[in-house]
């Protein structure tokens, strides 16, 4: 919270291992933020994840990625400053992305470029506040017809974001 009312951007993952209550906690933290009246992102990598936060949408919708991110370079997601979407991206304080572990390295790289667009900030995340949530124990982006190394190349460890990423554990439910 002490960031979001410092407006200090950036990217945090949160990792603790499933059933911990990941999810519980950024229920919480979103409806504080709703109480502030900040604008608030909630995504999730799958359906079912994002069902469970409060206004909760697919990475995928929200930020219309391509269904073959994989074979993208440099993307940029098409997304006008002066629509709904758009205008919930460049405002948004703080964004949330549950299961994280289940995307693409290139998806929250296309995110990094269209933010930074958006925003017309050329910091991480354009300035805003990306807050990742998951547990790589449990599930890697699924790339039809590869082999373990291929996920395990796509996944967001292996992004040049990632060396920016402090790592918060969660110790207690
Ligand atoms: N502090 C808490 N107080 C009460 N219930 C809690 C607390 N933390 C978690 N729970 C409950 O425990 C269950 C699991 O929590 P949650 O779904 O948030 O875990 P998770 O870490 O997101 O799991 P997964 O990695 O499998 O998605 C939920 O039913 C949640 O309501």
């Amino acid at each position: 919270m002490n960031r979001i009312n410092n407006n200090t951007g950036g990217i945090i993952y949160l990792d603790a291992p499933g059933g911990t209550g990941k999810t519980f906690l950024i229920n919480l933290i979103l409806a504080e933020i709703g109480a502030e009246k900040h604008i608030a992102l909630a995504l999730a990598s799958s359906g079912i994840a994002a069902t469970l936060m409060e206004g909760g949408r697919t990475a995928h919708s929200a930020l219309q990625l391509p269904l073959n991110i994989a074979e993208q370079q440099f993307l940029v997601c098409k997304i006008s400053g002066t629509s709904g979407r758009g205008q919930l991206l460049k405002h948004a304080k703080i964004i949330f992305w549950d299961e994280c572990t289940m995307a693409h390295k290139k998806s929250l790289e296309a995110m990094d470029r269209t933010l930074q667009e958006l925003r017309k900030n050329s910091e991480i995340m354009g300035g805003a506040l990306l807050i990742l949530s998951g547990d790589f124990r449990q599930t890697l982006p699924v790339i039809p017809k590869s082999t373990p190394a291929d996920e395990i190349n796509a996944c967001l460890k292996k992004s040049h974001l990632w060396p920016k990423v402090p790592i918060l554990q969660l110790t207690k439910t």
